[in-house]
């Protein structure tokens, strides 16, 4: 895989609880997986939110501050235990991290983005791991971000970034709110961001998150203006940040250029590859495959035939018969020790570098036929 600049930004949501403490569990997620993405040669900054969020109740706030006032304070108490703990987390890694804290003024004053720029290209060149929130006890309505999500596009922008990932409790972006339409659609893949899109886009989800999705489609449309493509959504493990750079990631992906390497991928499989193999897949998989626009996972699969290699295109076969043809993401050999097993187990084993056996944008469906055929 190309050795990537990635601009990778957390929510509170994804990093503190209701209670306005740091929640440990998801922190330390993140820690490994921002870890890993290190380990295979990515240079990572971080955008964290989360300073007002794990700093209200040591105020005596019981829910998070609505005044200017009571969210500065929160935040200069919150953003302390933040770095502290990416301080001690970061540790047993061997990486060092530093605070920056910005204003909208840094972006706006020629003399003071060229300086950001240059002291964080030196932190990155030095293996440093640069965190960056906020400057939120100075920043007076006027010359907020409005939340982190504009800050980590500019800081995309800034830096030159080739991806921005905004993390989330969400795994992407739905055609409604799903909290509200429990049959809301996930969009997998756009290349823009429309107004019809925004429309679809409401508040925050949790009571520490801000803008919502609203505010995540705005910071996507600025990232891709300065070049910059964009994931949003959600992931689990050390392989979370990989699996997303390498397009297997659980959200949205918003740029041209994603769109148009899923179409050629697909327009190969479906016109020139020839076949080198059958996969023989269970009726959930069948189902995830046929209606939820899924990927194949290993837990699906009960039957392999065949001799072929990563890269290679396969049938796939279930109840209804051919249900399409994928790009395997494994070879024959490695999929007979995968197949019916889940990813907690794979993940305890370590096995795996990407959970699919043939990811969604690898995936042509041949099967026409309706749910009465079964
Ligand atoms: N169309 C939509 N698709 C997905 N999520 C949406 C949509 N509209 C609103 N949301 C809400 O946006 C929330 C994520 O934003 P937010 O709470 O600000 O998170 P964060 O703390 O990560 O910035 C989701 O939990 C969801 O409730
Ligand atoms: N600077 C604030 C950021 C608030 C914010 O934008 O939060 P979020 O919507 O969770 O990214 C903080 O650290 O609490």
């Amino acid at each position: 895989m190309d050795k990537k600049r990635i601009v990778v930004k957390i929510g509170s949501s994804s990093l503190t609880n209701a209670k306005g403490e740091i929640d440990k569990a998801k922190f330390n997620d993140h820690i490994e997986a921002i870890v890993a993405a290190r380990e295979a040669g990515h240079e990572l900054i971080l955008v964290s939110s989360g300073a007002v969020a794990a700093g209200f109740t040591k105020l005596g706030y019981p829910v998070r501050p609505v005044t200017l006032k009571g969210k500065q304070a929160a935040a200069a108490v919150g953003q302390s235990l933040l770095i502290q703990s990416y301080m001690k987390e970061l540790e047993p890694y061997g990486i060092f991290p530093a605070q920056i804290l910005l204003t909208r003024n840094d972006f706006s004053k020629k003399d003071r983005y060229r300086n950001a720029y240059s002291t964080i290209s030196e932190l990155l060149s030095r293996g440093v791991l640069p965190i960056i929130n906020e400057n939120d006890t100075v920043s007076v309505e006027e010359l907020t971000f409005g939340d982190n999500d504009m800050l980590s596009a500019l800081v995309s922008g800034l830096m030159h970034a080739d991806q921005l990932i905004i993390l989330t409790d969400i795994n992407g972006l739905y055609d409604s709110n799903p909290r509200v339409n429990p049959s809301a659609k996930r969009l997998d893949i756009l290349d823009d961001i429309t107004e019809e899109m925004l429309s679809f886009a409401s508040g925050a989800g949790s009571s520490v998150g801000t803008g919502g999705m609203k505010s995540k489609l705005i910071a996507a449309k600025t990232a891709l203006s300065l070049g910059v493509k964009v994931f949003i959504g959600r992931g689990q493990g050390r392989i979370k940040i990989l699996q997303i750079l390498q397009g297997d990631g659980d959200g949205t992906y918003i740029g041209k250029q994603f769109l148009t390497s899923v179409k050629n991928q697909k327009q190969w499989i479906s016109l020139h590859s020839s076949v080198s193999g059958k996969l023989f897949v269970d009726e959930g998989a069948e189902t995830a495959l046929l209606t939820k626009g899924s990927s194949l996972l290993p837990a699906g699969i009960f039957g392999v035939d065949g001799v072929f290699e990563k890269g290679d295109v396969v049938e796939v076969f279930g109840r209804r018969g051919l249900l399409g043809r994928g790009e395997v993401l494994y070879s024959a050999d490695e999929i007979r020790k995968l197949m019916g097993k889940r990813r907690e187990e794979l993940e305890r084993e370590r096995v795996f570098f990407t959970n699919e056996v043939i990811h969604r944008n690898q995936w042509v469906q041949l099967y026409e036929g309706g749910d009465k055929d079964v």
